[in-house]
């Protein structure tokens, strides 16, 4: 989904591990370690959602300084979502921030799933009451493949069909998801996305079927999962193809009979949701069962999207360079520039192994690095083929979509210093997965924020 996100928190660790999560599913997300700077940035533009810290200075615990910065979001003309987060799981001040129309109030340390869940409803809430979704949901491209693509989602989406998007990390397959979404019966209500790689399995059931009070240590009170909060809209099930089979095996009895039961709950409930669900694994991983149930398979591949990757619809860079350039430029309050012929034939040349969400990202670069009266090709920051020192396939992809820089992965042959050695690591492991970070964050044997965290210290 794109959207514009704020993290407004004094604690540079907090904000940039939150950032470099969030980058990835919206796209456009900014941090504020200062509030001073809140009136400059909101000149420039209003998030759609702002994750605020409600203590900026060292030792106040009472949330005072946050409150009074909801005040100010609120008297926006189109005021953002917040998601207000404090350190102190204290409930009067989670009150008082709810009272001054925080949509959802989350913890320090979060857990990510959570966070993102937060965000998605956030947008969703915010989408319910503005109309038109939030940042810029619609799928561009001129292409033949693309208009192909826009034609089955006009025909698919009217249906009550589950629904497969297939593709490569970045070419758009929530867009998808969400065009389907929007353009079916089920549009008034929400759609919930979760991702399903992201899913610790010690928490699977209560996340996507709910718990009651009481029924473990954690279990406060009474909470609905995502089945039951989606109701009358559709559930995305993103990356599903990094589900573990036990859980597998869980969503399989639920989607059969159409109901869930609570942890703790004595009787079912009926769940009344369309299935959109996506994945990035190739055919024929996804129809080996060693990797997912073939009965699964089945329940949710009524209908297969396949997403063409960037490459296969040279012919909609331009269109897509355009409107991304434009946007940053807005955003960033640049002047408008061209890009030069050379880069254009360059940037349409270009394989873009990260597809749409590596475009994007280099647009943002450019706009912010480029200096000349037009955009240069090396603006753009495309990594060239790497040497593959270490047996990496070329264009190996990366977190963001964004290609291995080949300095930086050719360095540990000669100078093999710890942080060389780790980068390497990270950057062959995510060319082993094709990007996926659930799957290179096991293999290092590392959480996912812990491997989001090394992606922002090593520039990856
Ligand atoms: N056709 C398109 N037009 C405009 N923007 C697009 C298009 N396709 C993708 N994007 C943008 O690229 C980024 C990635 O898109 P999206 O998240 O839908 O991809 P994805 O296939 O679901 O990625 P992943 O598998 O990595 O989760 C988003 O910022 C999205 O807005």
């Amino acid at each position: 989904m794109t959207a514009y996100i704020l993290i407004l928190d004094d604690d540079a660790d907090v904000a940039t591990a939150a950032q470099l999560l969030l980058r990835r599913r919206y796209g456009q997300v900014a941090t504020l370690s200062d509030p001073a700077g809140l009136p400059a940035l909101l000149a420039r533009g209003v998030p759609d959602v702002v994750l605020l810290d409600l203590n900026f200075t060292p030792g106040r615990i009472n949330g005072a300084e946050g409150l009074a910065l909801m005040d100010v979001l609120r008297t926006q003309a189109r005021p953002p979502a917040v998601i207000a987060m404090t350190a102190y799981a204290d409930v009067p001040l989670a009150v008082e921030a709810l009272k001054r129309g925080a949509g959802d109030f989350i913890t320090k340390p979060w857990d990510n799933a959570r966070l993102i869940a937060a965000v998605d409803q956030a947008l969703a809430r915010r989408q319910a009451v503005h109309g038109a979704a939030a940042g810029s949901p619609e799928l561009m491209g001129e292409s033949r493949a693309m208009r192909e693509l826009k034609a089955l989602i006009a025909s698919v989406a009217p249906t009550e069909a589950n629904v497969m998007v297939l593709g490569e990390n970045g070419v758009g397959k929530e867009l998808v998801a969400r065009a389907i979404h929007a353009a079916s019966r089920r549009a008034a209500g929400t759609m919930l996305a979760v991702d399903m790689g992201a899913l610790p399995e010690s928490t699977f059931e209560s996340e996507l079927f709910g718990h009651r009070r009481g029924s473990f240590t954690d279990a406060r009170s009474d909470r609905a999962g995502r089945f039951q909060a989606a109701r009358g809209g559709s559930l995305f099930l993103d990356e599903i193809g990094n589900m573990p089979l036990a859980a597998q095996a869980k969503l399989l009895t639920a989607l059969e009979r159409r109901e869930v039961t609570p942890i703790g709950a004595d009787k079912p409930e009926a769940i009344d949701v369309r299935i959109i669900s996506a994945t990035n694994l190739d055919e024929a991983r996804l129809f080996d069962p060693s990797v997912f149930r073939a009965d699964l398979l089945f329940r949710l591949n009524t209908i297969v999207i396949r997403v063409p990757p960037l490459r296969e619809r040279r012919e909609d860079v331009p269109l897509l360079l355009a409107h991304y350039l434009k946007m940053y430029e807005s955003q960033y309050q640049r002047p408008s520039r061209e890009v030069a012929a050379v880069a254009m034939d360059a940037l349409t040349r270009h394989d873009w192994p990260g597809n749409v969400r590596a475009l994007r990202h280099a647009c943002e670069r450019a706009v912010i690095l480029g200096q000349g009266a037009e955009y240069a090709v090396a603006d753009f920051g495309l990594a060239t083929a790497p040497a593959a020192p270490l047996g990496y396939p070329p264009h190996a992809e990366v977190s963001g979509g964004e290609s291995v820089d080949r300095a930086a992965a050719a360095a540990p042959a000669t100078d093999a210093t710890l942080d060389a050695i780790e980068r390497a690591a990270i950057a062959a492991t995510l060319a082993q997965f094709n990007g996926n970070i659930s799957h290179a964050a096991k293999t290092l044997g590392i959480s996912r924020a812990a491997l989001y965290r090394k992606l922002g210290k090593h520039g990856i």
